[in-house]
């Protein structure tokens, strides 16, 4: 049923440098962030195009269609009717750059790595788990942020003291315009438009991802993330307001995307491509870096829980489009999933 994986390996990560901390000391990628397939370096040529993503308008007329056309074409589309304030915005755009302003030894403080084990959540950067894993030029801060009661908030920095609450009212926040996102797109596949939250539960995990893309002095042969699916339902990410970075594979092209400086990126994630039996697809998109400029991002992650099951819609499957993925518990699909994204591999498929 599946195919081999690389074996595990001993964990290298705890043995780490921040990414920020080499760019700070000037110091060009090591060959583990140098990507070796020429072909599938960063800045191909032709160069990417640049194109805006297709807006959204959500609560008008036509917003079941627009979510239709956008995701069956991108995969992802911006929001700009979101009902969060544009000063809210950029507090949470403040929040993230002051945080990775933060001295290293500070900001360690919220390590992911605690006596010398990796841990999903705090400050660092991907675990090393395969031979030959070409890392990312990016340091982040991942945190459960729902269920509430299952945050971990000895890994929420105090510092800049306004993070915890700017966190926790984007974590509602999200939970909202996810919702309404997802009740929509459910309408636009002519389903019941509760399916997809009655199936999340009104506790449904919510990760965040505070992204910080320090400059590179090789940003043509290293990547910022590589390209990767999410293994989410759907994505919601603000992007830097000042620096595009973000790339999505479109009809066999990377396109660098655009959006308004106050819109929400959504984007489905490969949860979405199982439940709606392969109708959307979870997009390919990856992050370039720049030698003169940093970019920040904050992506918050929403998925089923991991004991739930999901697979496609019952009313998406019949004799012209028959079942393209099985029946999985969310767990397994995501820890096949974090193996395989090491790997710059799809887990999709595994489905
Ligand atoms: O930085 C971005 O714009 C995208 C981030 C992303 O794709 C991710 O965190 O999975
Ligand atoms: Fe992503």
């Amino acid at each position: 049923m599946d195919a081999p994986m690389s074996p595990p390996v001993k964990s290298l990560t705890t043995e780490r440098m921040m990414v920020q901390a080499r760019a700070e000391a000037g110091e060009a990628p090591p060959t583990d962030y140098i990507v070796k397939d020429e072909s599938q370096h960063p800045l191909d040529a032709p160069p990417p195009l640049t194109a805006p993503l297709p807006v959204v308008h959500l609560g008008h007329r036509d917003e079941a269609e627009e979510i239709k056309a956008s995701l069956q074409s991108w995969g992802m589309f911006q929001v700009i009717d979101h009902g969060m304030a544009p000063s809210f915005l950029d507090e949470l755009r403040d929040v993230a750059r002051a945080f990775f302003k933060l001295p290293i030894e500070e900001k360690e403080k919220y390590s992911n790595i605690r006596d010398r084990k990796f841990g999903q959540e705090g400050y660092g950067n991907d675990e090393i788990i395969v031979e030959g894993q070409i890392l990312d030029w990016t340091d982040c801060l991942y945190l459960l942020a729902q269920p509430e009661d299952a945050r971990k908030l000895e890994l929420w920095p105090t510092n800049p003291n306004s993070l915890r609450d700017v966190l926790h009212e984007h974590t509602m926040n999200t939970k909202k315009l996810s919702e309404n996102v997802l009740r929509t797109t459910a309408k636009s596949l002519e389903l019941n438009e509760d399916l997809f939250v009655s199936h999340l539960g009104d506790k449904f995990t919510i990760f965040a991802r505070f992204n910080y893309y320090p400059c590179c002095s090789k940003p043509d042969l290293v990547f910022g993330l590589k390209p990767h699916t999410d293994g989410s339902l759907i994505t919601v990410i603000l992007p830097d307001k000042d620096v595009e970075g973000l790339q999505v594979m479109k009809d066999g092209k990377w396109i660098t995307v655009t959006t308004s400086p106050h819109a929400f990126i959504i984007n489905i994630g490969d949860q979405m491509e199982i439940m709606s039996n392969g109708i959307f697809k979870s997009p390919i998109h990856r992050v370039v870096t720049f030698s003169d400029k940093d970019r920040i991002s904050i992506a918050m992650f929403c998925l089923n829980l991991p004991g739930k099951v999901i697979g496609p819609a019952e009313e998406l499957v019949n004799d012209m489009r028959p079942r393209m993925y099985k029946n999985l518990k969310v767990k397994d699909y995501l820890e096949v999933f974090f193996q395989r994204f090491s790997q710059g591999k799809r887990a999709i498929d595994w489905a």
